[in-house]
Order: structure tokens, then C-alpha cells, then sequence
């Protein structure tokens, strides 16, 4: 990952002036999403691309050793061999940007990589996800002990109370502590947008976040009612999103989005991922639809 964002002070003055034009960032959405994607030759090169932008997740509470192992073999190898080799590009090491797991599966997920050779990076959940509702204490513990066990990325969620009763000095307080507790792990924010009931508050509980020191503002854990979703994309953008995002064709549209939104220098898993258990499956079969001209039965292309 890149270098770390060392926040700066808390500028409530700054947050409580944030009013954002609903119906702006609506339209601005809905433009992007009516854009023409990419031509179809080019579709394949950016296939790839989203597929070394995902945070490859397992978020289960029937996860065992077995699973996340399968799971790093996936990330390792995201693209069949010889889908790869028609495109020119199995020697070129694509790989998803990382395994992303619950902190008591870390050491797992720490064991099956180092054991196939990688040196992907492994992240974890923290601070009581989804919902954030546990001690102050036992989110910090939870996240000294993700690090300790292995993670170089740490994914925390925000205490949603703090954001919808304005208390932002207290969630930067706190978001803080839990970038202490990173120590050189880097600190993925999850806001949780779909709890968060405004484009106004996402937009200062982003502004709170990247103030304390977050090195990526991200939208959901994936377990709310909404996830990501493009308008809130545009109040956040430089971040992850991450939830409910299944199809090669979103996946386009996400990286789109940045491009226009950003440029193409976002365009890299040390400035944007996309967090998702499942979409790597569509990606593979769209790929391999690219390759032969036919539609892999899903038994053809075995999914982690
Ligand atoms: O951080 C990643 C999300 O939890 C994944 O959500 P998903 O299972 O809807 O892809």
C-alpha cells in the first residue's frame, strides 16, 4: 500500500459547514452510470484490473481454516491459467490486492499464504463488526490482536451512535485510538452508509474519518441494508466500496466512476478497492466468455 495518511487536527468548524447538494451528487450518478462502457476489445484489460482491486472476503459465521484457505488460493490464482495465457497475461502475476477475513481467522488466513509463497497482504474486520456496538476497550483489543496475528490492513467500522447524534469529536477521538492500535497496519474506515441517513453526514463522517488519520474511507460491511451504492461514491470518493457489488459489469462501472470522477493514477489497488466476496466468480466467467466466445458452466470455473 502507499504511504500512510497521518490525518490532522479535528476542524469541527469545517465539518459543521458541510451541506451537500442531494440532487447534484443524483444526477452526477446517474450520468455516470448512462455512460457507454468500455469498448469490448479493452473490456477484458479492465476485468483484470477490478480483479487486483478486490479485498477477496469472507465474512462468515461459518468460516474455518478450510474455506479461508481456499479463499487464499483463490486471491492467489484469481484467473484460470489458461484464460490468462490467451490474453498474455500469466506471467504478469495478477493477483486479487488481498484476503479479507474476521480477526480469529487472521492467523488462518496468515498460515495458507505463507505456506503457497504469497506475500499478500491479509486484512481483518475490527472494532466489533458490523455494528460496532462493543466496548471501546474491546475494539482496541480486537484490533492489537488482528495485527498481532499476522493483518497488515485493518478494516474498523465507525460507532454509528457518535455520527447520528453529531458527536465527531468523539468518533475522531476514537478512530484515533483504533490508528494507534493499527500500529503499521493501514486503517481502512467502514462507515456503514446505509446507517448513516444523509449524503450530509456521510460526507462529514468521511471528512471526520480521513481527519483522524484513515488510510481509506470505506462504504459498508456488507452486511446493512444498503451498501455501495454510486451516488454515495461520489460524496466519498478515494475509497473502497464494498457490499452487495456482484457483477463484472458494476465492477465496471465502479472503476468508471473513479476514472471520471479521479483519473486514472486511482486507478490501483494502493488508492481504490472494491470489496466483495462473490464477484469474482462473474469476472472469471465473463473473461473466460472473452476467451472462448462461450459461457463456462459454473462447475468450469471452481469459485473460493
Ligand atoms: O467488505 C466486504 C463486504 O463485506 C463484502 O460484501 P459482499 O459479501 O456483499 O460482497
Amino acid at each position: 500500500m502507499s504511504a500512510r495518511n497521518p490525518g490532522t487536527e479535528l476542524d469541527l468548524d469545517a465539518i459543521s459547514k458541510v451541506r451537500v447538494n442531494t440532487q447534484a451528487v443524483l444526477k452526477r450518478a446517474q450520468q455516470i452510470q448512462g455512460h457507454k462502457l468500455l469498448k469490448k476489445q479493452w473490456q477484458a484489460a479492465w476485468l483484470l484490473k477490478a480483479v487486483t482491486c478486490i479485498d477477496l472476503t469472507t465474512l462468515a459465521g461459518d468460516d474455518t481454516p478450510s474455506n479461508v484457505h481456499r479463499l487464499c488460493l483463490k486471491a492467489i490464482q484469481p484467473i484460470r491459467h489458461d484464460l490468462l495465457r490467451k490474453l498474455d497475461m500469466n506471467d504478469k502475476g495478477v493477483t486479487t490486492a488481498a484476503v479479507c477475513v474476521y480477526p480469529s481467522r487472521v492467523a488462518d488466513a496468515v498460515t495458507s499464504l505463507k505456506a503457497a509463497n504469497s506475500s499478500l497482504p491479509v486484512a481483518s474486520v475490527a472494532t466489533g463488526f458490523p455494528a460496532g456496538q462493543t466496548p471501546l476497550e474491546t475494539r482496541l483489543q480486537e484490533v492489537r490482536m488482528a495485527v498481532s496475528d499476522g493483518a497488515t490492513e485493518i478494516d474498523i467500522v465507525i460507532n454509528r451512535t457518535l455520527a447520528l447524534t453529531g458527536q465527531w469529536k468523539a468518533m475522531y477521538d476514537e478512530i484515533r485510538q483504533f490508528r494507534e492500535a493499527c500500529g503499521d497496519a493501514h486503517m481502512k474506515t467502514i462507515l456503514a452508509i446505509g446507517e448513516l441517513g444523509t449524503f450530509t453526514n456521510v460526507y462529514k463522517a468521511s471528512m471526520v474519518a480521513m481527519m483522524a488519520g484513515s488510510d481509506f474511507i470505506k462504504t459498508s460491511t456488507g452486511k446493512e441494508s444498503v451498501n455501495a451504492t454510486y451516488p454515495v461514491a461520489i460524496v466519498m470518493v478515494g475509497f473502497k466500496p464494498a457490499g452487495g457489488i456482484r457483477t463484472a459489469q458494476e465492477s465496471l462501472v465502479w472503476l468508471s466512476l473513479i476514472k471520471e470522477e479521479l483519473g486514472n493514477d486511482w486507478l490501483c489497488p494502493q488508492l481504490f478497492r472494491l470489496g466483495a466476496s462473490s464477484l469474482l466468480a462473474d469476472i472469471e466467467r465473463q473473461i473466460y466468455h472473452h476467451v472462448t466466445g462461450q459461457y463456462a458452466a459454473y462447475h468450469e470455473l471452481p469459485m473460493a
